[in-house]
């Protein structure tokens, strides 16, 4: 496919969305509408519609497999619908969130195995995978700090998992990088935004030099 998929990855408060929100603007300067900007799970009716049940904090009573197919089907409409359209049209996606998060929280965070979740999103993506993964590290206690600090009324089902819970799911990131250090950049996220931006900005310049100058076409 022509286009350039990079994914956002990182534990709950990290800066995942503060971070994207930043250098989509100044990539949209140069890109235009070659951009596309887009978040799972979302990015689409249907799968905003799974969003809506997954992170539902009435929803307590959901299994750990359900939860897992249920990212998986939202991602699956979400690449259809969006990704694999945006790339074909050579447009350049920055996604927050992707296969990454389901290994972390549902392989690690759940103990489901990453083995099993990476099978199950493998039927949901035909393995079309980031060319570039962003990893925002930060100590779970941190991020969920950051949540409750300036986020308080966008609580998730997620976000009040026990700290254990978010521990495993930095623990598995940290794993991944290890297994795809040629995909995954991590970035200290605990240092001032500016600087996390600055970084996030200068890993992207090394595996695509040319984005941040590339003119409108
Ligand atoms: N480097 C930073 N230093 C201090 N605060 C930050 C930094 N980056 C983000 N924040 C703040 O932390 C909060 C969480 O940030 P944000 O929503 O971008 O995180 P996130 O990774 O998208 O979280 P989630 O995955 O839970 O949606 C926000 O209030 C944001 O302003
Ligand atoms: C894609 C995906 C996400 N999650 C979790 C991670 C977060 O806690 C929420 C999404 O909320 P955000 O504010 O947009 O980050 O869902 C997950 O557990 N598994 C996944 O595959």
């Amino acid at each position: 496919m022509q286009g350039k998929f990079i994914s956002f990855e990182g534990p709950d408060g990290a800066g995942k969305t503060s971070v994207l929100k930043e250098i989509s603007s100044k990539l949209s300067a140069q890109l235009g509408a070659k951009l596309m900007v887009t978040r799972e799970p979302g990015g689409n009716a249907i799968s905003e519609s799974i969003r809506r049940i997954i992170l539902d904090k009435a929803n307590t009573q959901m299994d750990a497999r359900t939860e897992a197919l249920l990212y998986a089907a939202a991602r699956r409409q979400h690449l259809v619908e969006q990704i694999i359209p945006a790339l074909k049209a050579g447009r350049v996606v920055l996604c927050d969130r992707y296969v990454d998060s389901s290994l972390a929280y549902q392989g690690a965070g759940r103990e489901i195995g990453a083995e099993a979740v990476w099978q199950m999103n493998q039927f949901a993506t035909d393995g079309l995978e980031p060319a570039l993964t962003i990893y925002l590290d930060i100590e779970p206690e941190l991020g969920i700090q950051r949540i409750k600090q300036h986020r308080q009324n966008e609580i998730n089902r997620l976000d009040v998992e026990q700290l254990a819970f978010h521990q495993r799911v930095r623990t598995e990131y940290l794993e991944l990088l290890h297994q795809y250090p040629d995909r995954i950049k991590l970035i200290d996220a605990s240092r001032p935004f500016d600087d996390v931006v600055t970084a996030v900005q200068q890993a992207i310049t090394q595996t695509y030099p040319d984005l941040f100058q590339l003119n409108e076409e």
